[in-house]
């Protein structure tokens, strides 16, 4: 493809996220190479573009630097892409009937922008109301990270949180806000340290200003976002 045309792409796709479905775009034979397959051809890539950039790879700092970047792209940054490892979200019956909200707040998020591959870096807030299963506490942040470990937009990622939390327990009453700094935003480009970008999913009941509300209220947000 001709330079001009991939440059041509490239700045149509910066609008494209808003039409993308909750699916991160996968092709269909993603797990078809193995992940040490994986990280050995990204390891040339890695390669390829240090030298590219004149770097002098015999230097005893960044010769295992293309090697490293392979291996945590594989298996720590981009390894939520593996269907595999989506965690398992353990459910109990309500027995004691709790009927009331339950928020988990503050869950670290570290995920990749898929536009720029740099940092997103924030905070998960993840609510729901019980209609009988209730899930174990730590599955609610084991799935905020599964699905940061991606090539990510904000507003897809914040999604994918909450149907796959209505999906674990049987219910739309479900709610996730994520507030999250962008390195691309904030370290190039228009280089605003300051900002950063709220992104919120209100299933169900959540759709309801006072359950919204209280929900915002538990996690300290305004509603002017
Ligand atoms: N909606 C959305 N946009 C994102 C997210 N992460 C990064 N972006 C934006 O994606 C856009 C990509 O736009 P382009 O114009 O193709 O990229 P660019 O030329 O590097 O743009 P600048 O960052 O403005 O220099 C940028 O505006 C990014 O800020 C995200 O999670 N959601
Ligand atoms: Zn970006």
């Amino acid at each position: 493809m001709k330079i001009d045309n991939i440059e041509k792409e490239i700045d149509e796709m910066g609008d494209a996220h808003v039409f993308t479905s909750t699916d991160n775009p996968l092709r269909s034979d993603a797990f078809e190479l193995t992940n040490a397959e994986k990280v050995a051809l990204i390891n040339e890539d890695v390669k390829r573009i240090l030298e590219t950039l004149g770097m002098d790879l015999t230097d005893d700092s960044i010769k295992g630097t293309p090697q490293r970047v392979a291996k945590m792209f594989v298996n720590e940054i981009f390894a939520g892409l593996d269907p595999k490892l989506k965690p398992k979200a353990s459910t109990f019956e309500n027995k004691y009937k709790y009927g009331e909200m339950l928020v988990e707040k503050n869950i670290t998020i570290y995920s990749t922008c898929e536009h720029h591959l740099l940092p997103i870096v924030g905070r998960a807030h993840v609510a729901y109301i019980s209609k009988g299963k209730v899930i174990g506490l730590s599955k609610m942040n084991r799935i905020v990270d599964y699905f940061a470990r991606r090539p990510q937009v904000q507003e897809r990622m914040t999604m994918q949180i909450v149907q796959e939390l209505q999906q674990a327990l049987g219910t739309p009453d479900v709610a996730c806000v994520i507030d999250a700094k962008h390195l691309c935003v904030n370290s190039r480009g228009i280089k605003d340290i300051e900002s950063s970008t709220v992104t919120s999913e209100f299933g169900g009941a959540f759709k309801e200003a006072a359950v919204r509300r209280e929900f915002l209220d538990y996690i300290k947000l305004d509603t002017s976002f």
